[in-house]
């Protein structure tokens, strides 16, 4: 493809050299660029890509779009200075797979919580309704049938866009996919375009990139911002935040909400351990996800549905048979009728939720024990309040490593243990060991007792310095209750 074709829409502050050369690539790690790529020289959280422009040149790279021109430029190579080279990739990614969002019908999910459940939910109901349909999620990507893995919620633009290009090669007509807060800033979804947005709630992660809660606001807020006039934007008005999601849109503003005045209604009737029974748009239907958080996510679901121009009862029909997202609210039961729960509750908010969930529908006598940690390398400032939410929900923590990533596990725990308080001490243990943690739960359960082993959800590995080992909350939790029973 011709440099020219691949830089419509990117505004150039300078230009040193020529643009009507064949680029066959697009590369902004160093270490796999080559001959034919361009290079883009990011300034990230660990370092600048603007340092390894020599070896790209060296690797035979030679076009480099940068935000500080070299102070000496090499004959025959192009060099496009702009303002920001994460819009740049974005917009270049697009057009060089042939701007593929604009070919699909592609729908944001973003929000703290239930982004994967809401994303995932829509692949599958409007799979059911026939259409071949695109995901772009943290449990996985689906181009239709066919499960792509996924390294991160939002892909970067090269990956992104290439998916992207591979689901309309593939004749799909709508894409579902998640835009995390990450995305929205790094430009990850720079070039693309949406026909709709989806917000569903903000509260307390991710400060440590963000560094202040009304930047993170600030950073979902953008991608509102960004949709287009003929998009819609549809916003959960129960959300403190809800409404300042949509502040600035362009977009066709909508709502849905269980307790206020909204364009999508529900209303919760029954809420048990097989599932929701909601009144929906004056519709009783029964669904088989648990938890009044789930209502928020179907009702989101649904709203979005119609506004995509389908049919009330069609949609109903389909949603109420559909199971939710791998590793979120998925349980598991031994013959001692002691009730395991795996759940990817990694925020203080959603580890309430599900407590509270839980709280509500066991019957009164039962134990409720917590297996939970928190990631290395991740908001520090969670970690107190998560360990806190839990000892208020539940009759016994145990806290225990998530995915420690670089940090040393114990003082993870130590940052986690501060927030216990002297009364809750009694009811908490600590065991570093995730496996170990998980068996000593299930030697302390009594038949009827629930126990939620929290923050990993789907996740098949538990990452230690680097180093991803095989790790299944599920299967250990499986294993263990049918060992005891
Ligand atoms: C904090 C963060 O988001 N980091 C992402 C970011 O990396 P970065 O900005 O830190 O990059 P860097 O390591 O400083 O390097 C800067 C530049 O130099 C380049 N480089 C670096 C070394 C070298 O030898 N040569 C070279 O060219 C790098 O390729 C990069 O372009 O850009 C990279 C490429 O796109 C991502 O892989 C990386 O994700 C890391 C692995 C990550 O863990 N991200 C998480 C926090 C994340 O994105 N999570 C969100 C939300 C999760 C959720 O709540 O669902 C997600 O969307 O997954
Ligand atoms: N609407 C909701 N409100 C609050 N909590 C929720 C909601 N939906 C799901 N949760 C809780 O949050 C957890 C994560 O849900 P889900 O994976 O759908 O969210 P996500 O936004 O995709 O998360 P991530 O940012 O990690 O990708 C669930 O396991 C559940 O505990
Ligand atoms: N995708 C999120 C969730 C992490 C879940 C938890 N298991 C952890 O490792 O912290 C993140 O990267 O922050
Ligand atoms: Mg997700």
């Amino acid at each position: 493809m011709q440099l020219q074709e691949i830089l419509y829409g990117v505004t150039i502050l300078k230009l040193v050299g020529v643009t009507n050369r064949t680029v066959t690539a697009l590369e902004f790690d160093s270490r796999k660029a080559g001959p034919g790529a361009v290079f883009f020289a990011i300034k990230g959280t660990m370092t600048d890509g603007h340092q390894y422009i020599p070896q790209t040149i060296a690797a035979g790279v030679d076009v480099i779009v940068c935000e500080d021109l070299p102070e000496t430029f090499e004959d025959g190579l192009s060099y496009i200075q702009v303002e920001n080279a994460n819009v740049a990739l974005g917009i270049m990614a697009a057009n060089f797979y042939g701007n593929p969002s604009s070919k699909l019908k592609l729908v944001g999910i973003t929000g703290t919580n239930g982004k994967t459940t809401i994303a995932t939910l829509l692949f599958k109901l409007f799979t059911e309704l026939g259409y071949a349909v695109g995901l772009i999620s943290t449990v996985e990507n689906q181009i239709k049938e066919q499960v792509v893995p996924a390294t991160h919620t939002t892909p970067n633009p090269l990956a992104l866009n290439l998916l992207l290009k591979q689901m309309v090669d593939a004749g799909c007509v709508y894409c579902f996919m998640e835009v995390s807060s990450h995305a929205v800033v790094q430009h990850r979804i720079e070039g693309l375009t949406f026909v709709g947005g989806v917000f569903s709630n903000i509260t307390h992660d991710h400060l440590d990139f963000h560094k202040t809660f009304d930047n993170y606001i600030k950073a979902k807020k953008g991608f509102f911002d960004s949709l287009p006039k003929h998009a819609f934007a549809l916003t959960n008005a129960d959300d403190k935040n809800g409404q300042v999601m949509l502040q600035n849109t362009r977009a066709t503003r909508k709502s849905y909400a269980l307790k206020q005045m909204a364009d999508f209604k529900a209303k919760i009737i029954e809420n048990s351990f097989s599932g929701l029974n909601l009144e929906i748009d004056q519709l009783e239907v029964f669904f088989k996800l648990v938890g009044s958080f789930n209502a928020y996510n179907l009702l989101a679901v649904y709203g979005t549905a119609i506004l995509l121009g389908e049919d009330k009862m069609n949609v109903l029909t389909v949603l109420s048979e559909l199971s939710g997202a791998e590793g979120r609210f998925d349980y598991v039961a031994n013959t001692q009728k002691i009730i395991g729960i795996v759940d990817y509750a990694h925020t203080p908010d959603a580890v309430q939720n599900v407590l509270s969930t839980i709280s509500n529908i066991r019957k009164g006598t039962e134990q409720v024990i917590t297996v939970i940690g928190c990631g290395g390398d991740r908001d520090t400032t969670k970690r107190p309040v998560m360990a806190q939410v839990a000892c208020d929900w539940s009759d016994k923590v145990i806290l225990t490593s998530d995915n420690p990533r670089t940090e040393d596990p114990n003082a993870i725990l130590r940052d986690m243990e501060a927030g216990v308080s002297p009364t809750n001490r009694r009811k908490t243990l600590t065991i570093a060991d995730r496996k170990e943690a998980i068996r000593t739960a299930c030697h302390l359960a009594k038949p009827g007792d629930i126990i939620l082993v929290a923050g990993k959800g789907h996740e098949k590995y538990q990452e230690i310095n680097g180093v991803r080992y095989h790790f299944d909350d599920k299967e250990i939790l499986t294993e263990q209750l049918n060992l005891i029973s």
